[in-house]
């Protein structure tokens, strides 16, 4: 079916797709939730967290998330809000997941990040905060947990700015923390919204107030009224207004108070970010950029989860839709590989489940099965040879040698590495001169991951031993001749990752530094981003 170009436009103009990031327990499940609840995409508080018991019950790795209490991987859920298509795409919270959630953060035009306000900016909201400058993200700011005492909002903000080295511009402002919290102030709006404890306000709407010098203030919050006053005069002169531009271009950050549990505080920060949150934006591939609004189809994948239904072991590739109107069984071209591909029965990921996608807009994100023809970062267009940039693999901090409790069970284990490694779950190197299969990783819980994966979807029981490797760079050259030489001379430590390419394993950094110096001509990488060829 055929879509006019400007039904087209409409279609893209109308889409928002963000992720949330936080440090682990800031609250992104519970904002997510209540996001859904506003956006009519549940019904039941809790489903979420229910949703996370269902996948337990279908995909039982899924059970570590619950034993540890982290989310361990991302998900994507559609659903409409205001007139808008959101795509919302979780990101898990965790340091040993932060390659997924990098990976995540390519996918998505905007983010909004989630700060606990006892805690103030953390260590992974830091680290999140630099790929999302990387990229020059919009960012939306939610300082949750307001029923809890916390720091000093404007040290808050404070500390935003000084760390994360953006601008705040606070939209709304907390009346009191803990237990004596007693609403929020709108700037933009001159509105309070009151709080009272132990009100449900899921069910009921929060009482306001319209302009801060209303007597109805007065007699609502007495002596609370006055000083509010002051100190709303006071942040006024010493904060940023909000200015769409500079939060476009990622210099300012638009700053909302709450209690994401309670529900309050949520729908001011989600009205403005419906309003004012980037359309699906432009993206960069090698040749040139891609406009969405071209008519051709492309896009790229940024994700691979194998076995999400056990009863299909099948993978899935998330891609996001850059240019054009993807439709149900379309070819498209993988430019790694070059060959076309059809893509019957892609997905569509609601909130509640998953569904057929007969059209899929830019920003839109589908699911395709497949049985390991597409890797991450494969970028796929209708009629040219397009290669998106920015989707990166990370050189990985930590190494184990896979070994086999039954060494019958080798085929398995290979075929279950490979795959593992094709979703991100881990990295996998086989080293050029021996039989081993080495496994790098960001963070050591990916390696307990693996080994209950392994052993639940391929049946297999494997054991991680240390290994002297330090560090993994991918390697390159324009000279094969020097590139014969390196290999001879370090055949030792040379091994190849699941695509083919060649990496140069150290024991040391210092080992990394001489073969670097040794070889002027080879490139060392930490990302395969940087890598000039792909196999
Ligand atoms: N007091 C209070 N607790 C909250 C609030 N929002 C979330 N919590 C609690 O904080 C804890 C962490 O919340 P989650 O939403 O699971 O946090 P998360 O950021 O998704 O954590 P990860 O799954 O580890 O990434 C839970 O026990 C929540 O009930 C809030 O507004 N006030």
């Amino acid at each position: 079916m055929s879509q006019s170009k400007s039904g087209q436009r409409n279609e893209y103009l109308n889409r928002r797709t963000f992720a949330i990031i936080s440090h682990p327990d800031a609250g992104k499940t519970t904002i997510t939730e209540k996001i859904l609840l506003f956006g009519g995409a549940i019904q039941v508080a809790g489903s979420v967290k229910s949703r996370k018991a269902d996948r337990h019950a279908t995909s039982d790795w899924m059970a570590m998330e619950q034993e540890r209490g982290i989310s361990i991987t991302s998900s994507i859920m559609q659903f409409p809000y205001k007139g808008r298509t959101m795509n919302l795409l979780d990101t898990p919270g965790h340091a040993d997941f932060s390659e997924d959630t990098y990976r995540t953060l390519t996918a998505v035009d905007s983010a909004l990040m989630v700060i606990d306000c006892a805690k103030g900016v953390e260590e992974r909201t830091i680290k999140l905060m630099e790929v999302c400058r990387l990229r020059t993200t919009p960012i939306y700011t939610f300082i949750n947990k307001l029923d809890r005492e916390g720091k000093d909002p404007i040290e808050l903000l404070d500390e935003v700015e000084d760390v994360l080295k953006i601008r705040c511009a606070p939209i709304t402002w907390p009346i009191g923390m803990g237990k004596r919290l007693k609403g929020v102030y709108h700037f933009i709006d001159d509105e309070v919204l009151l709080y009272e404890a132990g009100k449900n306000y899921e069910t009921q709407q929060a009482v306001v107030i319209k302009g801060l010098n209303s007597p109805e203030l007065d007699e609502k919050l007495g002596d609370v009224a006055a000083e509010l006053r002051e100190e709303i005069e006071l942040v006024q002169g010493a904060s940023h207004k909000f200015d769409k531009q500079a939060y476009l271009n990622g210099e300012l950050s638009p700053v909302f108070f709450g209690s994401a549990i309670n529900n309050f505080g949520v729908q001011p920060l989600l009205d403005s970010f419906v309003e004012h949150a980037p359309e699906p934006q432009p993206r960069a591939t090698t040749e040139r950029v891609v406009e969405p609004d071209e008519t051709k189809c492309s896009g790229f994948v940024f994700k691979i989860q194998a076995n999400m239904d056990p009863n299909h072991r099948d993978r899935v590739a998330f891609m996001r839709i850059c240019s054009g109107v993807f439709t149900q069984g379309m070819k498209l071209k993988n430019s790694r590989t070059g060959k076309d591909i059809k893509i019957p029965n892609a997905l569509t990921f609601l909130a509640e489940h998953r569904d057929h996608v007969e059209h899929a807009y830019p920003g839109d994100i589908i699911g395709i099965h497949n049985h390991g023809t597409i890797s991450i970062g494969d970028s796929f267009s209708e009629t040219e040879n397009l290669q998106f940039t920015g989707i990166p693999s990370f050189a990985p901090e930590l190494f184990r040698r896979a070994r086999l409790k039954d060494p019958l069970k080798l085929k398995a284990l290979q075929k279950g590495l490979a795959q593992l490694s094709e979703e991100g779950a881990t990295q996998f190197f086989r080293p050029l001169i021996s039989n081993e299969l080495i496994l790098g990783a960001v963070g050591v819980l990916q390696f307990e991951v693996v080994a209950y994966r392994l052993k639940r979807e391929y049946n297999v029981e494997a054991i991680f031993e240390n290994v002297d490797t330090r560090t993994a760079y991918w390697v390159d050259t324009d000279d094969d001749k020097k590139m014969q030489q390196f290999r001879n001379k370090n055949e030792m430590n040379l091994a190849e990752d699941a695509h083919g390419h060649l990496v140069y394993l150290a024991p040391s950094m210092v080992n990394l530094q001489l073969a670097q110096d040794r070889h002027p001509d080879i490139r060392f990488h930490n990302t395969t981003e940087t890598l000039k060829t792909r196999p």
